[in-house]
Formats: C-alpha cells, sequence, structure tokens
C-alpha cells in the first residue's frame, strides 16, 4: 500500500465573526446594540459604549475595528443583509464540506463569551437547524447524488464532550459512576480518545437520532446569561471514508476526512453569571482551557514560529497544557484546514472585545492540510487482508493466552485468600485458647491465696521463733540461788562457798550443760522442721511464680541459719 505525494495544502484559518439578536431580557431593559457590520468589506466595528460605568466613572473606550474572512450580521432579522443558518452554511460549511470529498481533515469550531449563540450557530433548533446538521444532511445528499457507480462510502460519527477536564463519550447512556475516557497519541493517527464509540451510519436520519441522543448527553445548565448554557465543550466527528475501484487498473484509492464540529463551552466573568457552587467550578475550568487555547493560538500565529527552523519553535506551543487544547492540535497546528466562527453578543463590550482579538490572532494561524489518500492494487489489498487476518490471529492467540494467565491470576488469588482466612481463623482460636488458660491459672492462684497466706505467716512465727531460741542459746537466763533458811540449803551455800574459789556463779555447772543440750536439740529439731518448710515453701513458689516475693525472705532466712 502506497500513501500517494499529495502535496500539503498550506493556508490560514479561516476566521468568521457573527453577532446575534438581542434576547427578550435585552430587549426589555432597551440594551444599546455596540457592534456595526459593514458585510461589503467584512468589517466588524465595536462601538465605546456611551453611558456610564456602574461605579459613575467614565472609561476611556475607543471604538475598535477588524476584518474578518466574513462578517455575519445576525442581529436585525428586518435588515436586507441579515445571515439566516442557511447564508452561514453556503459562506464556508459547504466549501469545507468539499474539502472533506477531496480527501482533506477539517474542523469548525464556535468560540465566544456565554450565550452569545455558538450552539445556535452549530447545531441551532429543529426550525432552524445549524452548520452540523446542515453538513450532515448534505454530506448524504452528495452521496446519493454521487454518479460514480464504482465509488463506496463508510460514514462513521462520534460525539463527546470535555467537562471539567475529562472526556465522556456523548453516545453511551450516563452511568451512575462517571465513564471517563483516555486520549492517546499515536504516530499515524494523530491524538485520538481511546474507546470512543464511532458508529456507521446510513443516513441523514441516523446521524440525526444520534445528534439528539448526544444533545440530550451533553452537561448544560441554567445559568443567569443562559437558560440552556453549555457547560462542556462538544465535538462532533465525522469521518468519511471513500473507496474507489478501477476496474482497468485493478487500484484501489482510499481517500480518508476527518470532519470536526466543535462547540465550545462560553467564556465567562463570574460577575456577570453570578455563578456559584458548581457552576462557578464548572466556569473556572471553562475559563482555564479557553485561556490556554488562546495561548496555543497566539503562540501558533506567532509569526516567528513560521520563520524558526527545527523543534524548537514546535515545542513551544502549550498543546498539551488542557485536554481541549491537546485534542485539537492537529486541527490547529497541523494537517487540517480549520475555521473559527467568533460569536459576539450585541452589547457586552469587554467580552466582544476580547472574542475579537481572540479571533483576529487565530487569522494568522497557518495549518498544513493534505490529502489523505492511500492508493492499493488489487494484490497489495489482498496482501493488506492478509497480514492483517494474520495480526488478528497473533493477536487473539496473546488475548488467549493473558485470559489464561488472569485465570491462573485468580485461582492462586483465591487460594492465596484462602490461606489468610485459614491462619486468621487459627490465631484467633489461639488467643480464645490462651484466654482460657489464663482464666484457669487466675482461679488457681485465687484459690491458693489463703493458703498462701497461712503459709506466710506460719513462717514469720516460726522466724520469730527461731530467733528467739538462738538468743535464748546466746544469752541464757541465770537463775537466782535458792533462799538461805532452809538447812539443805545452807549446807548447800556452804558447799558452795566452798566451792565458790574458781567460780561466782550460783547455779550448778551440770544443770547448764544440761539446759544448753536440751535447747540445742530443740533447735536442731526445729532446723529441720525448717529445713523441710522451706522445701514446701520453695515448691510453692515454683509453681505460683512467687519467687521473687519470697526469695528475699528465704535468703535473709538461709542467712540467719
Ligand atoms: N443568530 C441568532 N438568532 C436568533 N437567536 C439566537 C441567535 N444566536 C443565539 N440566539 C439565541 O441566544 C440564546 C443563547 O444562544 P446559545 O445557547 O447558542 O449561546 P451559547 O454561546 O452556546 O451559550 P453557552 O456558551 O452558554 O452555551 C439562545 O436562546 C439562542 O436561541
Amino acid at each position: 500500500m502506497g500513501r500517494r505525494p499529495v502535496a500539503d495544502d498550506p493556508g490560514n484559518v479561516k476566521v468568521v465573526v457573527r453577532c446575534r439578536a438581542f434576547l427578550r431580557r435585552e430587549r426589555e431593559k432597551g440594551t444599546q446594540c455596540l457592534v456595526h457590520m459593514d458585510p461589503a468589506t467584512n468589517t466588524t466595528t465595536l462601538n465605546a459604549p456611551g453611558e456610564n460605568t456602574e461605579n459613575g466613572m467614565r472609561r476611556a473606550l475607543e471604538d475598535k475595528e477588524f476584518v474578518f474572512d466574513k462578517s455575519f450580521w445576525s442581529h436585525d432579522e428586518e435588515d436586507a443583509h441579515y445571515a439566516h443558518q442557511e447564508d452561514v452554511y453556503r459562506s464556508f460549511g459547504e466549501e469545507f464540506l468539499d474539502h472533506n470529498f477531496n480527501g482533506y481533515h477539517t474542523c469548525i469550531f464556535a468560540y465566544g463569551q456565554t450565550g452569545s449563540g455558538k450552539s445556535y450557530t452549530m447545531m441551532g433548533t429543529p426550525e432552524n437547524p445549524g452548520l452540523i446538521p446542515r453538513t450532515c444532511e448534505e454530506l448524504f445528499d452528495r452521496i446519493e447524488e454521487e454518479p460514480t457507480p464504482n465509488t463506496s462510502y463508510h460514514v462513521q460519527v462520534s460525539y463527546f464532550e470535555v467537562y471539567n477536564e475529562h472526556v465522556r463519550d456523548l453516545l453511551v447512556p450516563r452511568s451512575p459512576l462517571p465513564n471517563y475516557l483516555k486520549i492517546r497519541d499515536s504516530p499515524r493517527d494523530g491524538v485520538y480518545v481511546q474507546g470512543l464509540t464511532e458508529v456507521e451510519v446510513k443516513s441523514y436520519a441516523d446521524v440525526a437520532r444520534l445528534m439528539k441522543q448526544g444533545d440530550l448527553t451533553r452537561t448544560t445548565a441554567s445559568t443567569k446569561m443562559n437558560d440552556t448554557s453549555s457547560r462542556s465543550h462538544a465535538v462532533f466527528t465525522i469521518r468519511l471514508k471513500q473507496i474507489t475501484h478501477s476496474l482497468l487498473s485493478d487500484e484501489t484509492i482510499e481517500r480518508t476526512a476527518r470532519m470536526r464540529l466543535v462547540d465550545l463551552a462560553g467564556s465567562e466573568r463570574a460577575k456577570s453569571t453570578e455563578a456559584s457552587g458548581q457552576r462557578l467550578k464548572e466556569g473556572g475550568q471553562i475559563n482555564r482551557s479557553l485561556t490556554t487555547l488562546g495561548r496555543v493560538i497566539a503562540a501558533l500565529a506567532d509569526p516567528k514560529r513560521h520563520h524558526g527552523k527545527g523543534r524548537r519553535s514546535r515545542e513551544v506551543v502549550p498543546f498539551r497544557d488542557s485536554v481541549l487544547t491537546w485534542l485539537l492540535k492537529d486541527s490547529l497546528g497541523g494537517n487540517s484546514k480549520t475555521a473559527m466562527v467568533a460569536c459576539i453578543a450585541p452589547s457586552d463590550y469587554d467580552e466582544t472585545l476580547s472574542t475579537l482579538r481572540y479571533a483576529d490572532q487565530a487569522k494568522k494561524i497557518r495549518t498544513r492540510a493534505s490529502v489523505n489518500q492511500d492508493c492499493m492494487s488489487a494484490a497489495q489489498r489482498d496482501a493488506q487482508i492478509a497480514a492483517m487476518s494474520e495480526q488478528i490471529r497473533s493477536l487473539q492467540v496473546c488475548v488467549n493466552a493473558v485470559s489464561q494467565r488472569k485465570r491462573e491470576e485468580a485461582t492462586e488469588l483465591d487460594e492465596y485468600q484462602r490461606q489468610v482466612a485459614l491462619m486468621q481463623r487459627l490465631m484467633l482460636e489461639n488467643r480464645q485458647v490462651a484466654d482460657c488458660k489464663i482464666k484457669a491459672l487466675s482461679a488457681e492462684v485465687e484459690e491458693l491465696r489463703p493458703t498462701n497466706m497461712a503459709l506466710r505467716s506460719e513462717i514469720e512465727t516460726l522466724k520469730r521463733h527461731l530467733s528467739l531460741a538462738l538468743e535464748e542459746l546466746k544469752n541464757p537466763i541465770i537463775l537466782p540461788p535458792p533462799p538461805s533458811d532452809s538447812p539443805e540449803l545452807e549446807e548447800d551455800k556452804h558447799t558452795d562457798d566452798e566451792m565458790s574459789d574458781d567460780s561466782d556463779s550460783g547455779y550448778d555447772e551440770g544443770d547448764n550443760d544440761e539446759l544448753a543440750q536440751d535447747l540445742q536439740n530443740e533447735a536442731q529439731a526445729f532446723l529441720q522442721d525448717l529445713g523441710l518448710f522451706r522445701k514446701k515453701v520453695g515448691s510453692d513458689v515454683e509453681r505460683f511464680g512467687l519467687r521473687d516475693a519470697l526469695g528475699d525472705l528465704m535468703d535473709s532466712s538461709s542467712m540467719r541459719y
């Protein structure tokens, strides 16, 4: 397959301006019209308001004049050069459809402050359809009228919105959980939305149904400036593929064109819309993405960029700074023929001036559109089909392997979860058993507490006994001598006196020995008892864990003995 060398068609972004009629509330307030248009010269003049500003100060405002590719005066229907929806379409919508049939990508986007007529211009109403329905209707009219029977047409439609920096498919019903889509960049197809619904359509009725479905899903809300204000940027895309087969050469020529029709959310000042809460947050996001669009336009419009060489000149364009500009990268700075419809309200000087300046800058952007055409011989086509079926087969093998791996992983995960549950149960059981043991031991301790107390007091008594006995041994009690009036005693006294040479004690030495012997025996027996008692106390200490408490006691008693 070969891409036919079709020369690039460099050209500037086409910029048209449209001024809407007064809304009822504006008419009722007697609002002054500040815009004047000369369709002959395509001049748009913004006149400075004649009144004082709110705080009574008159600002130094000037009349401003701009020239665009077209100035659509849709302000006063009575006017001879009033621009109807049909006029807007005929003026450049038709031309853009021609580009699509010639194989060029195109993009038309509507820009302007909130309530300035963007949705009206792009989508319109059932009675006054706008650019999108008119383009689609004529597309199918042309296909049906196509006189060459060897060309087949394939039309696909997609519709998404960028809301709060998220991409949402408008052709799938809203779900309770938001379903945001990812943006991808491919070297072959450029920036695209992954997983976006692309519906094959056979007639305008199919498209009308999808447009209606998408519009119902789109995020809109009532604000002070607009009863049905679009709170998102909506991108309606039509893909047209024309396959022409030459019987003579057996060649196939494939032309693919993408039409992007973008209804941007309106720039707004919180003060004018009196927005709060969700509306204020939306307004902030809208303004941020539009500011980025402004920076992208300014960078693309910079004349230095066209003369600059190499990558540096391209890198400065901040396409990636917002979802909107990232998606419009090709349309604004690449392979596309692009038009901007700047919508203005007739009475707001500041907002209208800002829109006109934005549009004036966009005029300077140059894109390089090229025909998207592939030429193939029958043999190449067959080879391509064969290669694709081979690719599908290997992808199928990969998908099967992945599914198998996933199934195995799922089984492993099940087993892991089962083991974790089992371990948790065992740990719980262990804890319960430990709790029971603690309870039983505590009960036993409580039961033995009185015995323990009794043993303690017994030890104390015995200790006192022992110390008394030892005291007795060291310092025996000396009994006084018997009274002297007894003759035996008198006799004894003499005897004692006789013997009193070596001792002045009144006791007989033999009596003392006997007493000491008795006490020693008694102490010996007592120490034996105490030894047994210590053993018993020691075993109780081992059992009831009273070692520390009794250790000192044991030590001090053993030191004494
Ligand atoms: N050319 C026109 N002729 C008649 N009515 C118009 C025209 N342009 C806009 N209107 C009316 O003005 C109102 C606001 O227009 P529209 O909703 O298209 O504004 P918008 O720029 O899309 O606003 P937002 O950014 O808030 O979505 C609508 O009631 C619409 O019908």
